[in-house]
């Protein structure tokens, strides 16, 4: 049976799936819709993103898509680890501006759930790493957003010194949350 445990900001679900193990290594059901119905999570997947990060200290985030293309996102490591962190941006949200992370990792399974109003992203523990993550709403380019990974005002302890972390160009250039008009409210 999956278990779901609430974390700091009660929307964010981090998500264990049962393993199964014997002699040949380990059966789980990664995702099963009426464990999430059960626990009061309809969410309905339409997508699923896969994404290989070569080094430690690969930062993809903080990234989100506007309405009517918000996503929910499910995400779990199924090769190495990441430090996953979603920033809730929900305009009068008492957790507006804050943040929480979770290890996740290929070894033990777990998986986050980042609702909508939050921009989520992750900082890779070891190379080759792959994240795989389903989305409730297919890409939309245009709704496409970003808050900058390393907000000061946001102050996410991440696993990576800035100097060293590697970001996409559009990564480094994101704008900062308190220069970000938010679109989400709660
Ligand atoms: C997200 C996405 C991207 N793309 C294309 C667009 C670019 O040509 C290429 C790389 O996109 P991007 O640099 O935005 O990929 P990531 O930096 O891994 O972004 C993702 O990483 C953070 C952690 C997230 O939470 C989002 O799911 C997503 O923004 O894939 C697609 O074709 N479909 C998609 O759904």
């Amino acid at each position: 049976m999956t278990t779901f445990t609430r974390l700091a900001i009660p929307d964010v679900v981090l998500v264990q799936p049962k393993r199964h193990g014997d002699e040949r290594g380990y059966f789980c059901e990664t995702y099963k819709k009426s464990d999430f119905d059960a626990f009061g999570i309809d969410t309905v997947f339409v997508q699923d993103n896969e994404s290989l990060s070569r080094h430690v200290g690969v930062v993809r985030g903080l990234h989100f898509q506007t309405p009517p293309f918000a996503q929910a996102k499910l995400v779990r490591a199924a090769r190495g680890a990441i430090f996953d962190v979603a920033v809730d941006i929900r305009k009068g949200s008492p957790s507006f501006g804050q943040w929480v992370g979770a290890t996740l990792s290929a070894a033990r399974g777990e998986q986050l759930l980042v609702p909508h109003g939050f921009a989520h992203g992750f900082c890779t523990l070891e190379p080759d790493t792959l994240v795989v993550y389903k989305v409730d709403a297919p890409y939309a380019p245009a709704n496409d957003a970003g808050i900058l990974w390393d907000d000061p005002a946001i102050g996410i302890t991440w696993p990576v010194a800035a100097e060293a972390a590697i970001l996409s160009a559009k990564d480094r250039v994101q704008p900062r949350l308190q220069d970000y008009a938010t679109p989400f409210a709660l």
